[in-house]
């Protein structure tokens, strides 16, 4: 379970902006932080991290104060069971893959747990290479394996899956959703990826300069009315044609494009890049846009 209060003056560009967040989540749930640049996503990751003190606030993790102003309590990253990753890997680069996860151990751990991690991601073949040598996706494999070295209880991931291309994306996502249910871990994810949200989050918070606009289930937060029916996919708008009465809006949904029909009244709002659900009603696709 984490449940935080935290109150910190951040210095914008146009100005001085509050930080004020209250999270409230259980143990063992995957939690996405959502919103604009800016908003204080990666700043809200640093303060449960012990990068970044607030000015006032409590945080709460399983039951073990990490931080409270009142009673003067604040414990170091160190004394903090968690894992971070962040987008550019911060492996070294003088090491080897195995080496960049034994140097994450305790002195006093067990090794068993780096030839476990290498297992769980499958870095057997490339153990022994350098991270220059590795891809992107490769490289945040090892940076994902490297923060469970220490059997963390929170993951912290800031934007880990940025610099990836869609599939190999997919991937990473498949391995974090894995390594997440395998430790039982309590995962919280900044993301700008409504379709990866949607995919990895139990509970998405939209900040909003600083303060939780929304939170709630994915498909609560993003879609205005709730949406049934055999499938749903989150897509882009890449074209809208008018032929005749109706309107062909041409949606891509990973790779793949779908066309769906739609009458005038559904696409008044819609525009070219506005990201949309697609889902069944009574056998036809209707579209619904994302309120992102
Ligand atoms: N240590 C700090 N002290 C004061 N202000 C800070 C500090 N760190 C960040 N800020 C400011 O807080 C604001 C929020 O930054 P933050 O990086 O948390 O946003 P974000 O939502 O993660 O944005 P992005 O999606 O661009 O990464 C920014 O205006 C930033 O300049």
């Amino acid at each position: 379970m984490i449940k935080a209060t935290i109150h910190k003056t951040l210095r914008s560009a146009t100005g001085k902006m509050n930080l004020a967040i209250e999270l409230d989540f259980k143990r063992g749930q995957f939690v996405t932080l959502y919103g604009p640049s800016g908003a204080g996503k990666t700043t809200t990751l640093r303060i449960i991290a012990g990068l970044l003190s607030p000015d006032k606030g409590s945080i709460e993790v399983n039951d073990c104060i990490w931080f409270d102003n009142e009673r003067k309590i604040n414990r170091v990253p160190q004394q903090r069971k968690i894992g971070y990753v962040f987008q550019d890997y911060a492996l070294f680069p003088h090491m080897t893959v195995r080496k960049n996860l034994e140097f994450a151990l305790d002195n006093k751990q067990d090794k068993a747990i780096v030839d476990e991690l290498i297992g769980i991601v499958e870095l057997e073949e490339l153990q022994d290479r350098k991270p220059e040598t590795l891809s992107g996706g490769q490289q945040q494999r090892v940076a994902l394996a490297r923060a469970l070295v220490r059997k963390p209880e929170v993951l912290l991931l800031d934007e880990p899956l940025s610099a990836l291309d869609i599939r190999m994306r997919s991937k990473l996502q498949d391995y974090i959703l894995k390594v997440h249910k395998k430790y039982h871990l309590t995962t919280i994810l900044v993301s700008h990826d409504i379709g990866e949200i949607i995919k990895m989050s139990d509970v998405v918070y939209k900040l909003q300069d600083g303060c939780v606009e929304k939170v709630g289930k994915p498909m609560t937060v993003f879609a205005s009315n709730q949406l049934s029916g055999k499938f749903q996919f989150v897509g882009e708008v890449i074209d809208i044609t008018k032929e005749d009465v109706i309107y062909i809006v041409t949606v891509l949904i990973g790779q793949n494009v779908v066309k769906v029909v739609a009458q005038e009244q559904e696409i008044v709002n819609l525009e070219i890049g506005d990201k949309v659900i697609v889902a069944s009603k009574a056998f036809n696709p209707v579209l619904q846009k994302i309120e992102a």
